[in-house]
């Protein structure tokens, strides 16, 4: 299966971190070849608005912005100009808000990136976040579809909507490829160097898996923020990932 994807980026650090002294002095460490992309995620954003997104860029990297975002069309959008104000490179928006959410949302963007003259950040929808699996979907969502067959269905509605890809556990890749082919983005966060872990990720992969399985990026917290060396820890999963053995 490896070697089909084209597009395979350097791995998306999570910047998970509670401050701003913390993140940059993990920035200052992953000042790395090849440079990683830095997700930045609610907990820095809620703490520190559009600021923390200037400070990784004026490091030098290049920022996804992780909100997530899952309201009504109208909110969505309006947020979403907001955003693609702020020359982030990806940013997020949940499936399960439907096609009107969808579509508003990618206009807001479109716009506010227009607005100021940027690039339009690539649009990735979550399909169902990889701390589910199929018993919380059955028991707790009573969603009727298998975990596979929802992931492939917001994929495609994603894809319908004019969105650029989708974030899901490279589990799900081979099926998702069928229905919306090649040339879309697949961001797989629930990365684990070893398989046995002990967390909130229920559908997880190793890199080498990611890689295998045709993952465009791989997004990666925990395993390289709590390491005593996050850069060699990000340079052991960036090889896994895009070098083939
Ligand atoms: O389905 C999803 C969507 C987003 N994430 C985000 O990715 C990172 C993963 O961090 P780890 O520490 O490697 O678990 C985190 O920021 C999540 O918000 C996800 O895990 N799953």
């Amino acid at each position: 299966m490896g070697g089909t994807i084209l597009k395979r980026l350097t791995p998306f650090v999570a910047l998970d971190v509670a401050t701003k002294e913390d993140a940059v002095a993990l920035l200052d460490q992953l000042t790395v070849t090849p440079k990683p992309f830095i997700k930045v995620g609610m907990e820095l954003f809620y703490h520190f608005g559009p600021e923390i997104v200037k400070t990784v860029q004026d490091r030098g990297f290049d920022v996804f912005l992780d909100l997530k975002l899952y309201d009504i069309p109208n909110t969505v959008k309006r947020a979403m100009t907001a955003i693609g104000r702020l020359g982030v490179a990806f940013t997020t928006i949940h499936a399960a808000g439907g096609s009107e959410m969808l579509k508003a949302g990618k206009a807001g963007l479109d716009a506010g990136a227009q607005a100021a003259g940027l690039p339009a950040p690539k649009l990735l929808a979550i399909t169902q976040l990889t701390s589910i699996d199929e018993t919380i979907l059955r028991d707790e969502q009573h969603v009727a579809l298998s975990l596979i067959e929802s992931v492939q269905n917001y994929a495609h509605l994603a894809a319908q909507c004019g969105l650029d890809g989708v974030i899901c556990s490279a589990q799900e890749l081979s099926a998702i490829r069928q229905v919306v082919g090649d040339d879309f983005w697949c961001i797989t966060p629930g990365i684990r160097p070893e398989i046995n872990h002990d967390d909130d990720q229920k559908r997880v992969v190793t890199p080498a898996q990611a890689r295998e399985l045709g993952s465009n990026g791989i997004v990666v917290g925990r395993p390289i923020t709590q390491n005593a060396d996050p850069a060699a820890a990000y340079q052991a999963i960036q090889r896994a990932f895009m070098e083939a053995n």
